[in-house]
């Protein structure tokens, strides 16, 4: 008997031994030997009974195996159906879990379990957090337009800016390119408007400005642009004219609707505009150089007057070539000291004598010859060459003061003009101390003119300067008086110690019923407010004995004396003779 790999027992063995028994039963035996052979027999009979049942019995066993195997096996399989079925329940179990639980991970967990507690609260957590990141997605895209709008305009007004500008008008040009049209670019600066900031404060200035910024977005179409270049520039564009017409209607009608006031802070404030206008192709075929034309145009608007507009012209360039020419030669003339001043006698109108003199300076050009400061001084100014310029003409004049009294002749006052811009520089009063100091030059004899823009630009600094200019005992004239800003109330605040009345009303005080009533009445309020009172541009006897008769107290002008070398001052000052008009002045 064997065991198979199944465990059930093998019977094999039993069934070769009947095998080779039956091969035995086949032979038939001899008759003597009969009987010892039917007892053989029987004996082998017995022994094959024996077996018999001894197979019997092994085969009763191996049944009775077989009977036990067969309830083993059976026990095995129920057993394994038992564990299957477990297994089974099992794993439906575990499934059911695991659905439960993806469940509960998806429709959020049961009230009462810690952990569905804290996928819950996880989710919640997740949740706010996707919508604050959309909020915050929300808010950069926000900030992302609104720096975008930042870039592209301007924070006072909120009218597109230079660059918008210069994008715009690259897509209008090439549009235009195409269709063979033209456009127009109008550069808009507005009129003393520093007057307005000076006298009224930077948050008028600024709301006249944004006011502005309105009308004219109202005066162009909605396909025109309107940009703020910065300060009180402004720049349009009119991408689509038909006729150069247009542009010129356009800029009238600007100037037209400037004329009406603008209510500001409780003020009614008037300004003008001057504006220079460009037209594509044929004063630029970029953007930059058509705002370079409309530019340069504009400033023949302003030097034509202002409260005009002009059309570029080449010959304007040409100007503008000319004017860089003079500032690059400016640059050397200190230099090489090509300038030199000349000196205009300044009369007591009553007895004749010279009482001072203003020092004018001339530029000596080594190829233009002799040039007057108008061909020169406002270049200097725009370039910022009129600081060295102006040290140079104060402390040459001291020099000439000083010279003329070691020549032992009597002091004059002698008076030098100042620009804003030399007011507004931080060593102006210590320039001046020095140069007095360096001079001998007693204060008395030091006059700054200054004109009526150069003192309402930045008023408050000015003041502080001149209050302390006059602490000095230097003294203070009032330049070109009535052609500026006229706010008398300046008179007050400034510590002004001559006016000097602008030749523009002088020139006509004899012809002119209004200019004549003008200058009396400067005349009159300068001895009300114990101011000097200085005559400019008397050119004839007659205006000499109108202003004699409204006792103003002194002249100058050709009439008296033109401007003259120093020597000839000197020459002058040393014979007392101050009429009739000097016949070797410049
Ligand atoms: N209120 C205000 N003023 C500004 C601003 N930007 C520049 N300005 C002022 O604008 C003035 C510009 O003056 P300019 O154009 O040079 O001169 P103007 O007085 O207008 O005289 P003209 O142009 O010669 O007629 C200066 O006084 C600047 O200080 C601003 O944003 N707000």
């Amino acid at each position: 008997m064997s065991i198979d790999d199944n465990g059930l027992t093998s019977h094999r063995e039993h069934s070769d031994q009947s095998n080779v028994t039956s091969l035995h039963k086949g032979a038939s035996p001899p008759v003597d030997e009969q009987n010892i052979t039917s007892r053989e027999s029987a004996v082998v009979d017995d022994e094959i009974a024996v077996r018999d049942r001894e197979k019997l019995a092994s085969s009763r066993e191996d049944a009775a195996h077989l009977r036990e195997n067969a309830i083993g096996l059976r026990e095995d399989a129920a057993h394994m159906r038992e564990r299957t079925a477990l297994a089974r329940e099992r794993e439906a179990r575990v499934r059911e879990s695991a659905v439960t639980l993806r469940e509960q991970e998806i429709c959020g967990p049961g009230p009462s379990s810690d952990h569905s507690i804290v996928l819950r609260q996880a989710n919640e957590h997740l949740v706010i957090a996707a919508i604050e990141s959309q909020k915050l997605v929300e808010i950069v895209q926000t900030a992302k337009m609104e720096l975008d709008h930042l870039a592209h305009h301007d924070v006072l007004t909120d009218l597109p800016n230079r660059i918008l500008l210069l994008d715009r008008l690259t897509q209008a040009i090439e549009l235009a390119r195409r269709q063979g049209k033209q456009l127009a670019v109008m550069f808009l600066d507005l009129d003393h408007f520093k007057y307005i900031n000076d006298s009224l404060g930077h948050t008028v200035g600024d709301l006249l400005l944004q006011s502005i910024a309105h009308l004219l977005v109202a005066c162009v179409r909605n396909s025109d642009t309107v940009s703020r270049q910065g300060g009180d520039e402004f720049v349009l564009l009119l991408p689509s004219i038909e006729h150069v017409n247009d542009a010129a209607h356009c800029a009238q009608k600007i100037i037209t609707a400037f004329t009406l006031p603008h209510s500001i802070d409780q003020h009614n404030l008037h300004i003008s505009v001057s504006i220079g206008v460009s037209i594509y192709p044929d004063d630029g075929l970029d953007a930059e150089t058509l705002i370079k034309s409309a530019d340069t145009a504009m400033y023949h608007a302003k030097e034509g007057g202002r409260e005009n507009f002009k059309f570029f012209k080449q010959e304007m360039n040409d100007r503008a070539v000319q004017r860089q020419s003079v500032e690059a030669s400016l640059r050397l003339a200190l230099e090489r000291q090509e300038f030199v001043l000349y000196y205009q006698p300044k009369v007591n109108l009553r007895s004749g004598a010279i009482v001072g003199c203003e020092a004018l300076i001339r530029w000596q050009h080594p190829e233009r010859g002799l040039l007057s400061p108008e061909q020169f001084v406002s270049i200097a100014e725009d370039c910022g060459l009129i600081l060295p310029i102006g040290r140079w003409v104060l402390r040459e004049a001291c020099l000439q003061a000083l010279a003329w009294r070691q020549a032992g002749l009597r002091p004059i006052v002698v008076a030098v003009n100042t620009s804003a811009l030399e007011l507004r520089a931080m060593d102006f009063l210590e320039n001046i101390r020095a140069t007095l100091v360096e001079t001998s030059m007693e204060p008395r004899y030091l006059e700054l003119e200054l004109t009526e823009s150069v003192l309402m630009q930045d008023a408050e600094s000015s003041n502080s300067a001149l209050l302390a200019l006059h602490d000095l005992g230097a003294k203070l004239a009032l330049d070109d008086f009535g052609t500026g800003y006229s706010s008398l109330s300046y008179l007050r605040r400034f510590p002004i110690d001559t006016l000097k009345i602008d030749q523009s009303f002088v020139n006509h005080i004899t012809s002119n019923k209004d200019d004549a009533t003008i200058v009396c009445s400067v005349v009159s309020l300068g001895k009300s407010l114990n101011k000097r009172v200085i005559a400019e541009g008397v050119e004839t006897q007659e205006q000499y004995e109108f202003l004699l008769a409204q006792e103003c107290d002194e002249g100058q002008g050709f009439y008296l004396s033109r401007p003259v070398v120093a020597a000839a001052l000197a020459a002058l000052l040393q014979s007392g003779v101050s009429l009739p008009v000097y016949d070797g002045a410049a």
